[in-house]
Formats: C-alpha cells, sequence, structure tokens
C-alpha cells in the first residue's frame, strides 16, 4: 500500500481522499529539515504547500519517494531539477486557488485606495481622524498588470468590472488574448510611465527577479501604489521603501517577502504600507479546491499512473494510463534491448510508431524507451528522469509518428545511431496487451523479451544448433523458448533464447567459441 506524507497544513480532504483510495497517510506538520529528512525515505509521496523545502538534500534521502504534489501554484519551494535527476514527478494544482488570490489582490488594492488597515488601526484606537484618510476612486484609473497569466487575467476581469482601464506586460501576452481579455498590451517601460496601481502575478525567475527594481520604480507615476500577491524578490524592497518614504511612491501592499516568513522587515510601520502573511491562497473555498485536486492527482499516479498537472513529465491521464501501460512495457523492452546490445556511445535515437500506437500520446512511449535504454547503466532511471538524462548526455530524441499501415496493427521501432550506422529493432503488442519483439536489426524474429536471454549471430549453417543445445545442456542450462531468424539461407542468422538461469562468463566464452558463431550477448529483462 502506497505511502503519503502531508508536511503541510492541509485541508482534511486531502487525507479523506488518500485512505479512500487505499492510500496510508501520516499528516506531520511543522518539522525542521532535519526532522523531514529523518522520515522522508517511508514515504512514496509528499503533499506539501509553500511550507515545506523539498530541496536536494531531503530528496537525497527521500529513497522510496515518487511524487510530490504541492496543494497550490507556486513551486519555487521543490529543486525540480533534484526531483527530476531523482526520478520524483512534482505536480501542482495550477487553478485551484487563482480566483481567491486575484480577490486578494484586488482586496489590496481596495486596501490602499482607502488607507483601510490604517483607518481601522486609528479608528479601533478610539481617535475617529475622519480627516486625515483621504482615498482614491478606482474607476477610470490605469491598473498596470505584470504578468497576464491565470491570476492576472482573473485580476483583469475583476478590475474592468470596477471600471479601470487595464494595461498588461507580459512577453507571453498574445495579441488575440489581450483583446479577449479587454486589455491592452504594453511595454514594461510604458506600463511603469502610465499605471496608477500595479500589480504583480509572474513567477519568480531569472527574468522577474528584482522587476521592480530600484532603477523601474523611479520610473513609475508619482503617487503610484503597488500590489504583491504573487511572489517575493519581484520587487527590491529596500528600494520600495525609500519610494514609500519620499512620497513617490503611494502606497504598496505586500502579500509576500524576499523572506518568508517575514517577522521583520524595514518596511513594517512605513505609512502607506500594507501587509498580510502569504494569505493569497487563504481561503476555504480554494483549500478545499487545491486540496481535493492535489489528493486526487497524486493518488491517480500512485495507484494507477495517471499523471496530471506535472511540472518535470507529460501528462497521461487515469483512461490513458491503462492503455499505454502495454505499450510502456513493450517500449522499455525495445530500449532495454538495444541499450544492451550497443557497443558505444549513441548519438541519437528514434522511436517511431505506427497502426494503432500512432493514436496515442507519444511521449510517454519514448519516456519508457529512454528509461528502458538508459537503466542498462543506472538502475535509478525511470520515466521521469530518463528524457533529462538523455539530454543531459547530448542525445538527440527523436519521436515520429506514421500515418501509415504496415504488417502489425500496431507497431513500436526503436532505431539508435551507432558507429556502424544506424540500428532498429521494432514490437508489437499480441492481443493489444503482450508485447512482442518481430525484428531485430532488420531480421525477422518473433520473441517475448522476459527474463534471461541469450542473443547470439552466427552464420546459417547446419548443425549449428545442435551444438549449441549440446553446450548449454552439458553446463546445466536449460532453454526456456528458442526464437530463430536469418537474413537469407546460408547468410547470418540471429537466435533468442530465453534460459531458466543467468549464463556465466565462461560459458560465454565455450558458446563464442562455437564454429560460425560470430557474438553472444547475456540479456536480461
Ligand atoms: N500569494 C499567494 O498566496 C499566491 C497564490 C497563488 C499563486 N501565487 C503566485 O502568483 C503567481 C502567478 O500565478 P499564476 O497562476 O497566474 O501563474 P501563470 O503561470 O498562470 O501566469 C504567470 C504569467 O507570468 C507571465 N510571465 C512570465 N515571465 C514574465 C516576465 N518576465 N515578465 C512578465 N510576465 C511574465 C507568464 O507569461 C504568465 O502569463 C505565481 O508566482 C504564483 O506562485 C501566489
Ligand atoms: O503559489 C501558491 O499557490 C501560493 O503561494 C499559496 O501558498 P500556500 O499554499 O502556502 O498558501
Amino acid at each position: 500500500m502506497p505511502k503519503v506524507l502531508i508536511s503541510d497544513k492541509m485541508d482534511p480532504k486531502a487525507a479523506e481522499i488518500f485512505r479512500a483510495r487505499g492510500i496510508e497517510v501520516d499528516e506531520i506538520t511543522g518539522k525542521t529539515p532535519d526532522e523531514l529528512k529523518a522520515i522522508i525515505g517511508q514515504y512514496d509521496g509528499l503533499a506539501i504547500r509553500s511550507a515545506t523545502k523539498v530541496t536536494k538534500d531531503i530528496l537525497s534521502a527521500a529513497t522510496n519517494l515518487k511524487v510530490v504534489g504541492r496543494a497550490g501554484i507556486g513551486v519555487d519551494n521543490v529543486d525540480i531539477p533534484a526531483a527530476s535527476a531523482q526520478g520524483v514527478v512534482v505536480m501542482n494544482t495550477p487553478f485551484g486557488n487563482s480566483i481567491t488570490t486575484a480577490e486578494h489582490a484586488i482586496a489590496l488594492m481596495f486596501a490602499l485606495a482607502r488607507q483601510l488597515p490604517e483607518a481601522d488601526a486609528s479608528t479601533q484606537a478610539g481617535k475617529w481622524e475622519k480627516n486625515r484618510f483621504m482615498g482614491v476612486e478606482l474607476t477610470s484609473k490605469t491598473l498596470g498588470l505584470i504578468g497576464a497569466g491565470n491570476i492576472g487575467s482573473i485580476v483583469a476581469d475583476r478590475a474592468r468590472g470596477l471600471r479601470m482601464k487595464v494595461i498588461a506586460y507580459d512577453p507571453f501576452l498574445t495579441p488575440e488574448r489581450a483583446v479577449e481579455l479587454g486589455i491592452e498590451k504594453v511595454t514594461l517601460d510604458d506600463l511603469l510611465a502610465r499605471a496608477d496601481f500595479i500589480t504583480l502575478h509572474t513567477p519568480l525567475t531569472d527574468q522577474t527577479r528584482n522587476i521592480l527594481s530600484r532603477e523601474n520604480l523611479a520610473k513609475t507615476r508619482k503617487g503610484v501604489r503597488i500590489i504583491n500577491c504573487a511572489r517575493g524578490g519581484l520587487i527590491d524592497e529596500a528600494a520600495l521603501k525609500d519610494g514609500l518614504d519620499s512620497g513617490h511612491i503611494g502606497g504598496a501592499a505586500l502579500d509576500v517577502f524576499v523572506t518568508e516568513p517575514a517577522k521583520e522587515s524595514p518596511l513594517f510601520g512605513t505609512p502607506g504600507f500594507v501587509s498580510t502573511p502569504h494569505l493569497g491562497a487563504s481561503t476555504t473555498e480554494a483549500q478545499v479546491n487545491v486540496a481535493i485536486q492535489v489528493a486526487e492527482q497524486m493518488a491517480d499516479f500512485l495507484v494507477s499512473g495517471g499523471v496530471t498537472n506535472a511540472l518535470n513529465m507529460p501528462s497521461l491521464s487515469a483512461e490513458e494510463a491503462p492503455k499505454l501501460k502495454p505499450y510502456m512495457a513493450l517500449a522499455e523492452k525495445l530500449g532495454s534491448l538495444v541499450g544492451q546490445l550497443a557497443h558505444d556511445a549513441l548519438g541519437g535515437i528514434a522511436i517511431e510508431v505506427e497502426g494503432a500506437a500512432a493514436q496515442l500520446n507519444l511521449k510517454p512511449i519514448s519516456g519508457a524507451v529512454l528509461a528502458g535504454l538508459m537503466r542498462v547503466h543506472s538502475d535509478t532511471v525511470n520515466m521521469v528522469n530518463a528524457p533529462f538524462l538523455a539530454k543531459e548526455r547530448g542525445l538527440d530524441v527523436r519521436e515520429v509518428r506514421h500515418d501509415r499501415e504496415g504488417d502489425y496493427h500496431t507497431l513500436v521501432r526503436v532505431t539508435v545511431d551507432t558507429q556502424e550506422g544506424p540500428k532498429s529493432v521494432a514490437g508489437t503488442l499480441f492481443g493489444n496487451a503482450a508485447p512482442r519483439l518481430v525484428e531485430l536489426f532488420g531480421i525477422k524474429v518473433e520473441a517475448d523479451l522476459q527474463g534471461d536471454m541469450l542473443y547470439v549471430v552466427n552464420e546459417d549453417a547446419p548443425g549449428f544448433i545442435g551444438r549449441l543445445g549440446q553446450t548449454l545442456g552439458e553446463a546445466g542450462v536449460n532453454i526456456g523458448t528458442f526464437h530463430l531468424g536469418r537474413r537469407n539461407a546460408g547468410g547470418e542468422a540471429v537466435l533468442l533464447l530465453s534460459v531458466d538461469q543467468p549464463v556465466p562468463e565462461p560459458l560465454l566464452w565455450q558458446l563464442c567459441n562455437l564454429p560460425g558463431v560470430k557474438k553472444v550477448k547475456a540479456l536480461r529483462f
């Protein structure tokens, strides 16, 4: 039974779903990194929000971990390259809290426009300072969005409802989408020069870090009000403080900080500054949404192999997964076969599909081929890390879908570029379920790739098979199945034998020395 750890505060629905799907679950929150490291080894899945930092160090102890599920959007607390290298799938819930977070941005915009927190504190202190608090209307003001993805688009929609003019800087926003959203796509400088309010909705990346730098803050309109419900690090906090002190910036509201938890900051107590403790996603509705989504996604993966919203693996729906399962087994065997038979470094690999296979999602099939190929050299390779390792090793991976009828109703072909030229193996599914090799380096041969096997290349001549059987028999090696193929009568022949036990090295040498033998190799599937 798979076991999941929920290490951050999460709606109880998550644990309920895991249990209902036959998954054992522990909810242990507030652990230090060392404490987490000490227990993580027992879990197949880790469900988190933003508090747990899934570092390379934690992952190194997560020897059973298969999936990290983020109940939320941002995954900057997960070392995705390290997880990928270790074959751990990382998934998030990209839409579950978007409305809630957009609403928080709008709430903070109102808070700034009408100085609500300061007015509240003053009133509750018994001051009744009616003349101190003079606000601004939002109607007709220009709102500048930096980032117009899921959350930015919802903010735009709500802001348009408030009769604001919305402009957006987002290099990936298409002109068509901008029209659809009713917003104007602008350059960053244009946005800085025109916006009365600026709200940030990008992830924190090398391109967005410090996007509101001291220099860019100086380009904003006097009195600009700034909201950040996205990620700390998008704004230079020291420059923001200086801008508020000088009066150039009319107000700033931060839900997120460079260092969290932000228990102290030079910004605290600055007039015009409003803050919340990373509450963007904190509504009952959003937390129920993300808890249900993350638990369903992780359970799908752990129980049936379905992959949704993964950041380091192609998606595979729970309905697709059973259909693809036999193909992935076939693909992995074909990858393993070429991996075991290749003698030199491979320059490239082509994964081709035709017939029924051509109608399927090719990514998981090619991931399985690569996993089979590379597992020959490392048993920690799986479908998640195989494509990354292939890229790291400079392997050129080509995927081809053929729209043609072949000899088989479904076929997967793997061709590797070797120093001797391209070499190809192909397989099909018998009864839509049983993987079968049907071609080996240009020779038609039908074989199950199963357990211990022997691959023999020899000159096609009478008497050879008898000598081979006798040599194996005398050494006490029992032959299970026997598959023979040849290029042409009297030419080169290929034998694939399944044997009941591994063939020891001295016996392989003995077989190599039989007359007519060109090559012998022990294989294992
Ligand atoms: N405060 C919270 O509690 C909270 C809650 C949810 C999400 N978030 C954060 O909000 C942010 C936005 O989330 P989302 O769901 O809208 O993400 P998203 O991926 O849907 O949208 C991000 C947008 O940023 C744009 N972008 C990327 N690089 C850019 C750049 N250099 N300049 C301008 N735009 C750029 C992208 O094109 C995309 O449209 C994320 O950082 C997420 O972690 C915070
Ligand atoms: O990226 C997100 O989803 C938000 O930052 C929410 O973080 P939280 O789950 O820790 O509230």
